[in-house]
């Protein structure tokens, strides 16, 4: 009998639970249920702090239900032999790009609306990001919309320090009245999508988690404010290729973003990842790092990292240049574009579509030439690069630029010999 009972764990042994005095027993079952219940306490302390702090943490939430009309137009822009000319620079970035020449209003507006009118430029462009400067040339914008290029407005108001706990970390400005602000630029100016961006700096201790919660919190409350404002949202976390890392802290630094990113996208539950794009930096070692990254390493970085943390739901991933040469971002493209049909070849492709929203490495060269007083040389450079690179995107070979400028300008001039 005493065995029994050690055995069910009922009483002492050589004592039946039955003849224990009543009030031990009590108090045995007493101090089990205050156990238990710290237990259960502490559990769900740690639960807790691990959804809010933890960036491995898978998110919790949903998805907002489809937006059909905004899925068009995201398809849209993805069309597979065109990409999104990033023509946003905000006035100071402008002037970075001017080799000294003097950075006025009048100019930039010559410059856009040398681009929002450029014959052929519907050939390999499906839309053109903004500033909100450029809103004021109306003729252009409509001359642009007529050609079948969609019109982007960059939504944010560039970027601010983040606290002293965050020193050198920048977050993004612009949220405060956005809902009033971003409509007329839909509903007075036929705006069709939007862009805001937030900057992370690879370094020993960066990017913070406080920085990727800050900065992904407000891309999502940004990408809710655009869908209600009729645009379809481009989100761009880039993670900057400034800095001496290599190619596997490029690696972690951008999981950990596009993680921070997604999920709180998927927490807020008001935004349908189907109607969003994203612009993000292709994955590389940074810019002043002394070991080098071949294409295809750089390629398989950025698919890694992507295929880890973007939603299958998404509809197209558009690279930014982040400073690579007109060149090398073309090469990097096209390693991508290859490892994109290779994958369908053997059956597994990709959930979302490649393609690229370039700002210098579409603009360098046709700038250069425009600032030396040579205009249709700078349509031919700017043609050319975007031709070349919706061959890239594709993971075909791009041709000579110059051939494929000629090529684009020989289909614009077609197309507008038909009555
Ligand atoms: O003027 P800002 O806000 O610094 O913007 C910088 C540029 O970065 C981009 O997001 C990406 O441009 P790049 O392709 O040249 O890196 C552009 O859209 C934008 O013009």
């Amino acid at each position: 009998m005493a065995k029994d009972a050690v055995a069910d764990g009922s009483g002492t042994a050589g004592e039946p639970a039955s003849r224990q005095p009543k009030r031990q027993r009590e108090e045995g079952r007493k101090t089990s249920a205050i156990f238990v219940a710290v237990l259960i306490g502490a559990a769900a302390v740690f639960a807790a702090y691990m959804m809010s702090h933890s960036e491995d943490a898978r998110g919790r939430g949903r998805y907002a239900a489809a937006m059909p009309a905004l899925r068009t137009v995201a398809a849209q822009l993805l069309h597979p032999e065109k990409g999104i000319l990033a023509a946003d620079e905000s006035p100071k970035t402008f002037g970075a790009r001017l080799a000294g020449h003097p950075n006025k209003p009048s100019l930039r507006q010559t410059w856009r609306h040398i681009l929002l009118t450029m014959p052929g430029l519907e050939a390999h462009i499906s839309g053109v990001i903004l500033h909100e400067e450029t809103f004021a040339q109306a003729a252009d914008l409509a001359a642009a919309r007529a050609a079948g290029v969609l019109l982007g407005i960059k939504l944010d108001n560039g970027t601010a320090p983040m606290g002293p706990k965050q020193a050198g970390e920048l977050h993004t400005r612009g949220l405060e009245g956005l809902a009033s602000r971003c409509a007329p630029f839909h509903t007075q100016h036929g705006a069709a999508f939007a862009k805001w961006r937030a900057v992370f700096r690879v370094g020993p201790h960066t990017p913070s988690k406080a920085a990727i919660r800050r900065n992904a919190k407000d891309l999502a409350s940004y990408a809710a404010a655009a869908q209600k404002c009729g645009l379809v949202p481009i989100i761009e976390p880039e993670v900057l290729a400034d800095g001496d890392h290599d190619l596997s802290r490029a690696t972690n630094a951008s999981v950990r973003v596009l993680r921070g990113v997604f999920r709180a996208l998927k927490k807020r539950g008001d935004v349908d990842v189907g109607a969003v794009l994203l612009k993000a930096a292709m994955v590389t070692p940074g810019s002043s790092s002394a070991v080098a990254a071949t294409p295809e390493q750089v390629a398989n970085a950025t698919l890694r990292v992507l295929l880890g943390t973007v939603p299958r739901a998404l509809p197209g991933v558009v690279f930014l240049s982040g400073g690579q040469s007109e060149e090398l971002a073309t090469t990097h493209l096209e390693a991508l574009g290859r490892l994109a049909a290779e994958r369908r070849a053997a059956g597994k492709p990709l959930p979302w579509a490649l393609s690229f929203s370039f700002g210098r490495a579409l603009q360098a060269s046709a700038m250069k030439q425009w600032l030396a007083g040579d205009v249709p040389a700078a349509q031919q450079a700017l043609l050319g690069r975007a031709a070349a690179n919706a061959l890239a995107q594709q993971g075909r070979a791009p041709q000579d630029p110059a051939a494929a400028a000629a090529a684009a300008a020989a289909a614009a001039a077609a197309a507008a010999a038909v009555p």
